[in-house]
């Protein structure tokens, strides 16, 4: 069982399912990258999903319309044939953004998010936000014009150990910028604590006002598996692996049925010999199986019958859009997870390399 996702504990059910079939899926937390990384890892995601939440933590960032739009060329121009795939894309939040930035990202059509990176907190977020209070102005457009803010919820401060800077990050960022902007679409990006899952379910927010991603890698592992018998840097990414009470807590948010939890891999590719190094990247690769790794959870706590609401539908409601056309189906076919992968003149490492999974899409 050594190699097995066996932190996911398999409850015994009355019909075992082998099979489900559910609309196609959104990925509303994504990085692709760009060059031949983002044509490397494109096809993973377009096969699975009709949307996704394109991250712009590109270096140097996309902050404005004119290069969020440029992204978005350079990733249809690296779609597969024939591939039925919409990037959504967001600018990257500055201390500096005008509020006429985001009306034009408003009027684009195309830039659906503006993201929170608070500096220093995670990969590329050197040019972040060093205090909110400098995006006050830009923050008002947001609201007005119906922006969502997403938020890598994590406080950069050194004197907060790693293991709490979510969970602070909600009393001293996220309650305080949702009650001096009241009208502000939130969403709290790859959430990773009981308190977290507890302050989203709990808020008092109208429909479609707050919203939270999970990443499969969060629902599956627990802080352990970063040191499973060695240290394991391919189970390093930010927010970092939390403990098993935190894991159980957001396998109950993601298949509560609740609306305010919705699917986002984080999916993040860095090059294999970026993550073994002596300061290894933070981001695990999830893009080549994700639908699959959530399948496994889901059914690991006999809750297959809300991943179509978790992966399908409650992100393109909370984002104001349809649902997308056509389904994917999952099967029960155990198989092998590749123990790496070529992504151009690069090698990935995918979660879980070497284990066996249990659901394959067809
Ligand atoms: N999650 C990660 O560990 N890494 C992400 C950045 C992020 O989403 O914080 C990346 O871009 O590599
Ligand atoms: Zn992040
Ligand atoms: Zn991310």
């Amino acid at each position: 069982m050594e190699n097995h996702f066996q932190h996911v504990h398999i409850k015994p059910h009355a019909a075992q399912m082998d099979s489900l079939t559910i609309t196609r899926p959104d990925d509303l937390h994504l990085h692709l990258r760009d060059g031949a990384m983002l044509a490397a890892v494109l096809p993973h995601t377009a096969r699975q999903f009709g949307r996704a939440m394109v991250m712009p933590n590109l270096k140097p960032p996309v902050t404005t319309t004119a290069q969020a739009l440029a992204y978005r060329q350079r990733i249809m121009a690296a779609l597969p044939e024939g591939a039925a795939f919409e990037p959504l894309m967001a600018l990257y939040l500055t201390d500096n953004t005008p509020a006429d930035e985001i009306r034009r990202a408003h009027e684009s059509g195309r830039v659906q998010a503006v993201k929170l990176y608070p500096a220093g907190a995670t990969t590329h977020s050197d040019a972040g936000v060093t205090d909110l209070k400098h995006c006050t102005k830009a923050l008002e457009a947001m609201q007005e014009v119906g922006l969502p803010l997403l938020v890598h919820g994590e406080v950069t401060d050194a004197s907060v150990d790693i293991f709490d800077r979510e969970k602070i990050f909600i009393d001293q960022v996220l309650e305080p910028v949702r009650r001096a902007f009241p009208a502000l679409k939130v969403v709290f990006e790859h959430i990773t604590t009981q308190e977290a899952a507890d302050y989203v379910r709990d808020a008092e927010a109208a429909p479609g006002m707050l919203g939270a991603t999970i990443t499969a890698h969060h629902l599956l592992y627990n802080r352990n598996a970063l040191f499973q018998k060695g240290l394991r840097p391919h189970y390093y990414c930010l927010p970092v692996l939390k403990r098993e009470q935190h894991r159980l807590a957001l396998i109950k948010a993601a298949t509560s049925g609740n609306p305010r939890f919705f699917l986002g891999t984080d999916s993040a590719p860095h090059p294999k010999g970026a993550k073994e190094h002596d300061c290894g990247c933070a981001g695990c690769y999830t893009a080549l199986h994700a639908l699959e790794l959530y399948a496994q959870v889901f059914d690991g706590v006999g809750a297959l019958a809300q991943l179509e609401g978790f992966a399908s539908v409650h992100g393109a409601t909370f984002y104001g859009l349809e649902r997308n056309p056509g389904t994917v189906t999952l099967r029960r076919e155990p198989w092998t997870l590749p123990s790496e992968l070529t992504a151009g003149e690069h090698t990935l490492v995918p979660l879980g390399a070497g284990e066996i999974i249990e659901w394959r899409l067809s």
